[in-house]
């Protein structure tokens, strides 16, 4: 209850009316004058003033120092005109208050008058040449080239030198967060368009070629965190992700899908849809902040709108190598009639047309390598696995071509664009066994076409040549060949007996075994991966704790907490870790000794260090097992007074 807060005897002063003091009252201006005007009980008793010219009334009012027995609440535009305020001398005597935005300006302060024009409006830098697929080095510059000096391990340095006067935080919980994570919505309607920050991709990257032939016990920083090419490939699929296009035409909203970006160029005439202009792009959802493949067919009526429940089965397929479909609608945003279909995103995925018949194609400085087998029973398999879900779901794919299948890892196929024919066929009446058949056939030109590198063998209007095939048989094995030929062939009309998915998937099964033991092998590969970073997180966690105790300004009122006791020992012990120098006085910057030192120290082991003062004055000499016991009592020192929740997540 409120109430049992305060004493009986505080609480007998809460309940007396706070009656002004008689002596006071006659001088006091009645506050009914003040609010309307009159008083009604003027001549019945009322002791406050009545006379809005005794004035000196209100003065006298005012000079009383504020507290809780003061009369009335007086707004400010009463007082002018009768009460000139004055500042204390120390007030008089403060620095002007300047603005920091505009104290370079120097004109702010010295004119006196705050003049927003004198201000230089913020530009944000945004790298001309911002290349979101550059390798290796951002923009294609290295850092020697840019100016900036390469720090050896954390390159911190250089990239502080290098960045924009504007950093992008992307910890700020603000609207420039949203701006640069959400794109051109966020930015029109905040109308501020965040810096787009190319990635450092080298930025911790341990210097140095990495040693294969080392004894176990011998580590290098190398063996500490994720491995370059894996870390730079997820930095930029991240990067592809979160890309934005600030100052794009494309429509701020289709549906509830907003920040496009194109993922693809325009192609004229014919394509996989018929004459149908297809676009992707990236898109981000407002409903759940996830970003998505959206691929609209440009001047698309549907005659029936029923037909666009043809993509309902298609939800419920969920395969590892079907891009999955989300939903499809008509769109006018686009300024015209457009069918929208989204699917789930890919960053940086590629079409296969897009990996195996690159541009160079035919050019006489260009050499044909043909693609492993292993790769194309790989892409059998795979494939396989997706026509038995969608096949189990009484559909069939159809887009089973080089532009729409799509290949997102290393090897990781899936089928981009289904259920898009279906929605454009909606009311055909080829039979789904038909259709089924097809995706053999389809698969089978797949797999001609990129064994002999001949884009224009998987379209279905093109008859497959003899020579073709013997130019896959002269490359690849009987099997394989014999495969493709099996999934290439119709059967006649007078042949009751289709072809099955199951009887592929038995064909297959000595590859699937393969497939099984190289994805067993990729995930053994991410685990070591997941728990080298699992032990950096703990490192990250003590150096964290560390961080709380040194330096500490002040703790319980004790502006030298942290420079005494245990904590000066933790003081040292960083000097030890972070701030040695050789005998030039140059710093020692040995990832090694530090990432050993916090293992040490996490692990509290016996050995013993030798931690000097600055001054070379006092020395210490103790063991990681004492330092680590001084770093939970300080830390939970730091913890106790605000309780659990404020050592969480250590
Ligand atoms: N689900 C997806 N996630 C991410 N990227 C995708 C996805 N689907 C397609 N893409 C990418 O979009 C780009 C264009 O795809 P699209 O299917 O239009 O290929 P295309 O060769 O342009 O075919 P078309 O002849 O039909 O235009 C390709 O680079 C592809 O990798």
């Amino acid at each position: 209850m409120a109430t049992s807060r305060f004493t009986p005897a505080e609480r007998g002063r809460q309940m007396a009316s706070p009656r002004p003091k008689t002596r006071d009252s006659k001088d006091t201006l009645c506050r009914n004058i003040l609010i309307y005007g009159k008083c009604r009980y003027e001549n019945q008793g009322c002791a406050f003033n009545h006379d809005q010219n005794k004035a000196d009334s209100f003065e006298n009012s005012m000079k009383k120092s504020l507290n809780v027995d003061s009369p009335a609440f007086t707004p400010a535009q009463l007082q002018s005109g009768t009460k000139k305020f004055t500042f204390s001398s120390q007030t008089v005597n403060a620095t002007p208050f300047t603005p920091k935005g505009g104290a370079q300006d120097g004109d702010v302060s010295g004119g006196g008058v705050f003049n927003p024009a004198a201000i230089r409006e913020f530009t944000p830098q945004v790298p001309q040449n911002y290349d979101l697929h550059a390798t290796g080095t951002t923009n294609g510059v290295t850092p020697e080239a840019s100016g900036s000096v390469h720090d050896p391990f954390f390159a911190m340095s250089s990239m502080a030198q290098t960045l924009p006067a504007a950093q992008y935080n992307p910890y700020a919980e603000d609207q420039n967060h949203l701006a640069a994570a959400g794109g051109s919505y966020y930015t029109s309607q905040t109308g501020y368009t965040a810096p787009m920050q190319p990635l450092q991709y080298h930025l911790y990257a341990p210097t140095g070629p990495y040693k294969q032939d080392l004894t176990p016990y011998q580590r290098q920083p190398h063996d500490f965190f994720l491995r370059e090419d894996i870390r730079e490939e997820l930095h930029k699929k991240a990067d592809a992700t979160r890309q934005v296009l600030p100052n794009s035409q494309l429509p701020t909203v289709s549906n509830h899908y907003h920040s496009l970006v194109p993922l693809d160029t325009p192609r004229s005439g014919a394509n996989f849809f018929g004459n149908y202009v297809s676009w992707v792009y990236k898109a981000t959802s407002k409903k759940n902040g996830h970003t998505y493949c959206l691929r609209r067919l440009q001047g698309l009526r549907l005659n029936n709108v029923e037909s666009v429940r043809g993509i309902q089965s298609w939800k419920r397929i969920s395969n590892g190598n079907v891009v999955s479909v989300i939903e499809c609608f008509t769109s006018r945003d686009f300024s015209d009639n457009s069918l929208v279909f989204i699917h789930n995103y890919h960053p940086l995925s590629k079409t296969l047309a897009e990996h195996h018949f690159n541009t160079a194609q035919g050019s006489r400085y260009t050499r044909q390598f043909s693609v492993p087998e292993s790769i194309l029973w790989s892409y059998i398999c795979q494939i396989c696995n997706a026509l038995k879900a969608i096949h189990a779901e009484k559909l069939a794919a159809r887009c089973i071509d080089a532009s729409k299948v799509i290949l997102t890892d290393k090897n990781r196929v899936r089928l981009g664009g289904c259920a898009i024919l279906d929605v454009l066929d909606y009311e055909s009446t080829q039979p789904l066994v038909d259709m089924q058949q097809e995706d053999f056939i389809q698969l089978g030109r797949l797999i001609l076409s990129i064994g002999t590198n001949t884009p224009a063998l998987g379209s279905p209007q093109t008859v497959i040549p003899q020579s073709a095939l013997e130019q896959f048989g002269r490359t690849y094995s009987v099997e394989l060949r014999e495969r493709v030929i099996w999934l290439l062939s119709r059967p006649s009309p007078q042949e009751t007996a289709q072809k099955n998915i199951l009887e592929l998937a038995c064909g297959l099964s000595s590859h699937f075994v393969d497939c099984f033991d190289t994805s067993l092998h990729a995930q053994d590969e991410v685990n070591s991966n997941l728990m080298r970073e699992l032990e950096n997180g703990r490192i990250a966690r003590l150096v964290m704790k560390l961080g709380t105790i040194n330096e500490r300004p002040e703790f319980d009122n004790d502006p030298s907490w942290s420079e005494n006791g245990e904590r000066y020992q933790l003081k040292l012990f960083r000097d030890y870790v972070f701030h040695q120098v050789d005998s030039s006085g140059h710093p020692v910057l040995d990832l090694g000794h530090m990432i050993s030192s916090l293992n040490k120290l996490d692990a509290g082991i016996d050995e013993r260090i030798h931690l000097a003062s600055r001054d070379n004055q006092t020395v210490f000499v103790v063991s990681y097992k004492e330092l680590k016991k001084m770093v939970a009592n300080c830390f939970n020192e730091l913890a106790k007074p605000h309780g659990k929740q404020a050592s969480r997540g250590f």
